[in-house]
């Protein structure tokens, strides 16, 4: 048994728990906490949908989307104990007569949970529907998914809705790559090892690079990707969190607001995008029909439900600059993609070549050292160095050779897996903790940036530059560096999904 004194029991409830997330993501993850004993003996999961289906029908759809996308042989022993905390109500959520249900199943001594895995255009209801028969007090969490809003107005809209009844400590905003154990790992990374520490500015660090790539397309998504497209799907959201950690200052504790300030601050610094240098910043790409790890699959505008005139871009790449006394000068590249040759996730720091060379013309161009930060997959660190071959010579000189001290975590610990992001945060927010969550003014101010990109790119009139599937992205990334005389870290293509 692990719990923590601290872990006190609550009532668990997943709106919306027959839609997607619900069954590919946070059943299961709730699975893996149960196996892991790590929810309160004394907590219970409501399950609330639309559907009228027995609490029995219920039990069993869990059980089957928990075998389906978590684990294929569940354990009878957990599943018993998940499934006796298991309640089903049958719910409209814009109705708010209907929350009547919730008088029964509800016990109002305790800290109540309500997870909003629905569209978020009806947080609002849901939210009402909840004041309306009294439920809300201080204790209640709310936990919201992402995409807040489509732009910074609704997603003020949206904010609004749920702050009438919920105050900031009580709302938890999603972006599941805050619970990614290699996306926490940057601040032990870089606050608990000197060497970085002492090394994580302009003055040694050349520029940074953040990709993630995805190999998937749309995956039956049309109608919510096509309104929203690669930058408010993944920049918006996954990338400026992972970006906010690179760059943030030191907070002055490992307390929510803390944390919270420090990542604000470096979104408040980001050099505004706009009509001005959109061209020199900024690439974006439409995949077309291609290869993926060796299918063929259709492009962009031949997916289901597709409309064939659509310009939405399933790729971003852009040249950001924090302007503020850390990262005077250093850019920062983020590039994200679906349909690229892999599923891979990296940060990659370049620090800044040696200022001399000791090491004769042979080694003109000593390369400068990488540390390399593997998100997803094959989760690790690894850093590149010079070394001395070793031997002898006849000429006496040194031969130089460059390896990798490399930190695969699954190597490393001796864990059976890795925990998946939705259990660290579905813990997380059982236990009360708001750090990995992101507080409203950080979104507010990741769409004002990201709302400037996107009237820029309005204005051009330029339709997204295509790019065949299976391949890093239009040329036009390429060239975003090159002209700087970089080039894009070119990660391992792995060959499972
Ligand atoms: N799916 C994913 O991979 C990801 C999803 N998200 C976010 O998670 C949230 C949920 O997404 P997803 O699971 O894909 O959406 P789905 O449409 O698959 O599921 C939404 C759920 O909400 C229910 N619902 C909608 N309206 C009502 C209503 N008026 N009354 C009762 N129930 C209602 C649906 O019920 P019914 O089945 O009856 O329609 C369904 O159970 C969204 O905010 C999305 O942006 C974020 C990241 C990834
Ligand atoms: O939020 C989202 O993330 C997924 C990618 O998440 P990952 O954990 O698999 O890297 C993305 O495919 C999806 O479009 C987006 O909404």
């Amino acid at each position: 048994m692990v719990m923590d004194n601290s872990f006190e029991p609550c009532d668990f409830v997943l709106f919306g728990t027959l839609g997607d997330l619900s069954r590919r993501k946070l059943l299961p993850s709730l699975y893996q906490l149960e196996k892991a004993e790590l929810i309160h003996p004394d907590t219970t999961i409501i399950g609330v949908a639309r559907q009228d289906i027995s609490v029995d029908e219920y039990r069993e759809e869990v059980k089957n989307n928990i075998e389906k996308f978590g684990e294929k042989s569940v354990c009878e022993v957990t599943w018993e104990r998940l499934k006796a905390r298991l309640h089903y109500l049958c719910v409209d959520m814009k109705d708010a007569e209907s929350y009547r249900a919730f008088d029964e199943c509800v016990d109002a001594s305790r800290t109540m949970v309500c997870y909003l895995a629905t569209p978020p255009p009806i947080y609002g209801d849901i939210c009402r529907g909840l004041h309306s028969c009294n439920i809300i007090d201080s204790s209640v969490r709310v936990v919201l998914e992402k995409p807040i809003g489509h732009d910074l107005e609704s997603s003020k809209d949206i904010n609004d809705q749920v702050s009438e009844y919920f105050k900031e400590s009580q709302i938890y905003r999603i972006d599941h790559y805050l619970g990614k154990e290699t996306v926490l790992n940057l601040i032990a990374l870089r606050f608990a090892n000197s060497i970085f520490a002492t090394n994580w500015d302009h003055n040694c660090i050349d520029h940074v690079q953040i990709s993630v790539a995805e190999s998937v397309g749309i995956e039956g998504r049309w109608g919510y990707f096509d309104d929203a497209g690669q930058m408010r799907d993944m920049v918006q959201n996954h990338l400026l969190q992972i970006l906010s950690l690179v760059a943030m200052e030191p907070p002055a504790t490992l307390d929510a607001d803390s944390i919270r300030d420090e990542k604000l601050k470096v979104l408040k610094a980001l050099r505004p995008i706009n009509s001005s240098n959109i061209s020199e910043t900024t690439v974006r790409g439409q995949y077309s029909s291609g290869f993926v790890k060796g299918h063929e699959v259709p492009g962009y505008l031949e997916e289901e439900d597709a409309n064939t005139r659509s310009q939405t871009e399933t790729f971003v790449a852009i040249k950001a600059e924090i302007d503020n006394w850390r990262w005077a000068g250093v850019p920062f590249y983020l590039r994200t993609g679906k349909r690229l040759p892999t599923k891979v996730s990296e940060v990659v720091i370049y620090f800044k070549r040696q200022p001399h060379n000791l090491f004769g013309d042979s080694f003109q161009n000593l390369p400068p050292n990488k540390l390399v930060i593997r998100v997803q997959p094959d989760e690790g660190v690894e850093i590149t160095v010079m070394n001395k071959v070793p031997g002898l010579t006849s000429s006496g000189s040194m031969d130089l050779q460059k390896s990798k001290l490399d930190l695969s975590f699954s190597e490393a610990f001796s864990q059976d897996r890795i925990p998946d992001a939705y259990e660290k945060l579905l813990l997380e927010v059982m236990l009360g903790n708001q750090a990995l969550f992101v507080r409203r003014d950080e979104v507010e101010q990741a769409w004002k940036w990201v709302d400037s990109i996107l009237e820029a790119w309005k204005h051009t009139n330029e339709p997204p530059e295509p790019y065949q599937a299976g391949t890093w992205g239009p040329v036009a990334s390429i060239g975003l560096l090159a002209r700087e005389n970089r080039s894009w870290y070119e990660s391992k293509v792995v060959k499972k999904k």
